[in-house]
């Protein structure tokens, strides 16, 4: 469904500058959208023209179907329903203190002091920012401004939300803290719209993109396709995403198997093709057919050490008593991940946890849980890219444990199951504290090879 259209937009600012050319787009609803292109090419001067700021010199937008006025009541009504995260967080966050400047949004909207108050508490509980409430803004880091900017937006629950660079002059954490928020928004179903010139975040999060320069749209598709686009990136100065290079790498080497498009790490350990034939040498008595053992080193992936041996069927023996052997490996030795849902935290358990499961690994996703492992002094091993990071772990033999809260719970076992699915991997996953209505264990049962 079609929640948000432009129609031939065209804008011009007042210094006769034209800002955007002919922009037709339409966004579907609950997706994660990204406009990508580089500096000028028009993404900011969109973002504001879709929320009203801007009023096109020509064509038109469209909210729901309904070509947007711009009377003040018509306005507020389509600013209170598309929320606009600013570059600069300074432009957007302007009261004395923290609290005052999530208020300011739901307060406009007429809410009683009573509703603002939890609403406020909510979403500074949720963006990790509680204990700076009183704090005057200034005061704050780049990144933790961001997360009040997004408080704002969020506190009026928009339909939309717009963020324009999200994690421009944030640390690789903070990012990540930023894009954990962002998902969970995009699993409560907000469709979420940024734009970025980073193309490894477009590629890698978005389930859509469109692509900018000169003030036009160039071209739209999925990442897949977007990306294999090289002559339009060429001539949007953008690059390929690593991820990808590195594919293609593997893949001229004969490294990988056929017909995937790795998104991300995982995806890229999984394009691996596995190393099912080798050359060696073998002793006169062996003869095609036979199985022999042979040593292999796995590194990590190995069940007992670095070493282990691996049976192997003879296919073919030379004249000069050289052998193509074939590996018939089973299986991985599998960790686990258990995800605990820090939404239902009461005190102490994560060192109970640890211990009881002998956990090796523990990531964190969110401020609030990352607070929660501080308070019990727990040390973390993942603080950025947590779920991908366990999901490698674990391929690896470790017992990993995410600690996240809400949204995230379900958007982390929904993103480890899709994997082990196209996979085919069996690790044991499960949510450790699950609510009423929430299964036990959510593990994935299909077989693995390798
Ligand atoms: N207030 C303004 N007055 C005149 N021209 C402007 C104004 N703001 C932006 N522009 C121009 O409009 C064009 C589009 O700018 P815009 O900021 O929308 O691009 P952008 O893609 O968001 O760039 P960036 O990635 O650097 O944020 C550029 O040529 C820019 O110089």
């Amino acid at each position: 469904m079609t929640i948000l259209e432009t129609k031939n937009l065209t804008f011009s600012y007042p210094d006769g500058t034209v800002a955007l050319e002919d922009i037709s787009v339409r966004i579907e609803k609950g997706k994660k959208i990204a406009f990508v292109g580089r500096n000028g090419s028009g993404k900011s001067t969109l973002f504001l023209s879709m929320n009203g700021t801007h009023r096109p010199k020509k064509g038109e937008i469209l909210f729901h179907g309904k070509s947007l006025k711009y009377d003040s009541k018509s306005l507020r009504e389509v600013r209170k329903n598309i929320g606009i995260v600013f570059q600069n967080s300074d432009d957007q966050i302007f009261a004395p203190t923290i609290y005052q400047d999530v208020a300011f949004g739901p307060t406009n909207l007429g809410y009683s002091k009573e509703k603002v108050q939890e609403i406020v508490h909510k979403t500074l509980e949720y963006v990790g920012l509680m204990h700076l409430k009183d704090k005057p803004p200034h005061h704050l880091s780049g990144g933790q401004k961001k997360r009040v900017a997004i408080a704002g937006i969020v506190a009026m629950d928009p339909e939309i939300i717009i963020l324009d660079e999200p994690l421009a002059n944030l640390d690789p954490v903070g990012a990540d803290e930023v894009m954990d928020l962002l998902n969970e928004q995009s699993y409560f179903g907000k469709t979420i719209i940024i734009s970025t010139h980073d193309v490894d975040l477009a590629y890698s999060w978005a389930d859509y993109i469109f692509l900018m320069n000169e003030h036009k749209i160039i071209s739209e598709g999925t990442p897949e396709e977007i990306f294999m686009e090289t002559e339009k990136l060429k001539a949007a100065h953008l690059r390929r995403p690593a991820t990808l290079e590195i594919y293609e790498e593997i893949k001229r080497r004969g490294m990988a198997r056929n017909n995937c498009c790795p998104r991300d790490i995982p995806d890229l350990v999984h394009a691996l093709r596995s190393q099912h034939l080798l050359w060696v040498d073998v002793t006169p008595e062996v003869k095609e057919g036979d199985y022999i053992n042979l040593g292999v080193f796995y590194g990590e992936y190995a069940q007992n050490s670095d070493y282990e041996a691996a049976n192997c069927k003879v296919l073919h023996i030379h004249d000069d008593g050289l052998a193509i052997v074939e590996m018939d490996r089973k299986a991985f030795r599998a960790g686990s991940i258990g995800v605990y849902d820090t939404a239902r935290y009461s005190g102490g358990e994560f060192t109970e946890i640890i211990k009881r499961d002998g956990i090796e690994c523990v990531g964190a996703m969110g401020k609030k849980s990352k607070l929660l492992a501080e308070k019990e002094d727990i040390y973390l091993d993942v603080t950025a890219g947590v779920i991908d990071r366990s999901i490698l772990n674990a391929l690896a033999g470790q017992r990993c444990l995410i600690l996240t809260h809400g949204g995230m719970v379900h958007h982390a076992m929904d993103r480890i199951k899709a994997y082990l699915e196209k996979s085919g991997i069996n690790i044991p996953v499960s949510i450790i504290n699950p609510g009423a209505d929430e299964p036990v264990n959510q593990e994935v049962t299909e077989s693995m090879t390798t």
